[in-house]
């Protein structure tokens, strides 16, 4: 069961200054298990906040409470000020979960055109939905692809058909679950590059991985482990706090620091 804090009225002016994702006291059982614990936490607007923690640690989790989808969720989680899952925010909040929606017996461009015309339907909109789809297939670089079937794409080209997807209507925040999972280093680089740009336009973007190396590429981190999170900072900021030379060791030697609050005793990795 949902337990929101108060929302702002849907009249309410938005607030620039005010966070794209607030959390606190955010909790999720699933089965049997608390999942995420007692998260607090803000995602600025407008900037790529990278959610980073190994398998299982409930990247996943948290992502799917933001967007709506997930239950047994208390707390507070606002998103763009309202209470997440909030109505008002589907056509504002746009999701690719890690395996890609697609139809394989269509086209690229029949894809977008059967989800624009759910986001916009009706024929006095027909315009603008093609204009949309054509601008988003070209953002993420598959014009050339446009009369593909999907079913005949790589699974990177499928992926970027997903995040053409969640880019119709422009929507204000953008949650990527594992977006560049399995993708060779220059699609990996090229999908960052979009991430940015997409940024640059004022888009909040939540992109979770498993892989370190993808931490320097975000303006800010939530590093996470177990359900909780180990740190909300900048790269810079918290390779320097850790006195170490990338976000990976600053990872391992605040898992080594939580370990040794906890008490346990488990084998260390490579902090140094
Ligand atoms: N339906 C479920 N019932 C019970 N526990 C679940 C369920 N789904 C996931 N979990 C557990 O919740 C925890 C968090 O899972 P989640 O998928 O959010 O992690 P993740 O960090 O996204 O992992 P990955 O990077 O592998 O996708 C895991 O320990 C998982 O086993």
């Amino acid at each position: 069961m949902m337990n929101y804090s108060a929302s702002a009225p849907e009249t309410a002016p938005p607030d620039p200054a005010a966070p794209a994702i607030h959390a606190d006291g955010l909790t999720v059982v699933r089965g049997p298990r608390t999942v995420l614990h007692q998260l607090a936490f803000d995602v600025p607007r407008g900037q790529i906040t990278g959610l980073l923690g190994p398998s299982g640690c409930g990247k996943s989790t948290l992502m799917r409470a933001i967007v709506g989808t997930q239950a047994k969720v208390t707390g507070t989680l606002e998103v763009l000020g309202r209470p997440a899952g909030d109505a008002a925010l589907r056509s504002r909040i746009g999701y690719v979960t890690q395996a890609p929606s697609v139809y394989a017996d269509l086209t690229v461009r029949q894809n977008l055109d059967y989800f624009a015309a759910i986001l916009t339907p009706g024929r006095a909109a027909a315009q603008r939905r093609h204009a949309n789809v054509t601008d988003v297939i070209a953002d993420v670089d598959l014009t050339s692809h446009a009369d593909a079937l999907a079913g005949n794409l790589s699974g990177g080209q499928r992926s970027r058909v997903s995040l053409a997807v969640a880019l119709l209507g422009s929507p204000e925040v953008l949650v990527l679950d594992e977006p560049t999972v399995g993708l060779d280093p220059v699609l990996r680089r090229d999908l960052w590059n979009l991430f940015h740009a997409i940024a640059e336009r004022g888009t909040t973007l939540l992109v979770s991985s498993h892989v370190m190396d993808e931490a320097e590429r975000c303006h800010r981190l939530l590093l996470m482990r177990e359900g909780e999170i180990l740190a909300d900072d900048t790269p810079d900021a918290l390779r320097t706090r850790m006195n170490t030379d990338t976000v990976e060791a600053a990872f391992l030697r605040l898992v080594d620091e939580a370990n040794a609050r906890r008490g346990t005793d488990q084998p260390k990795e490579s902090a140094r």
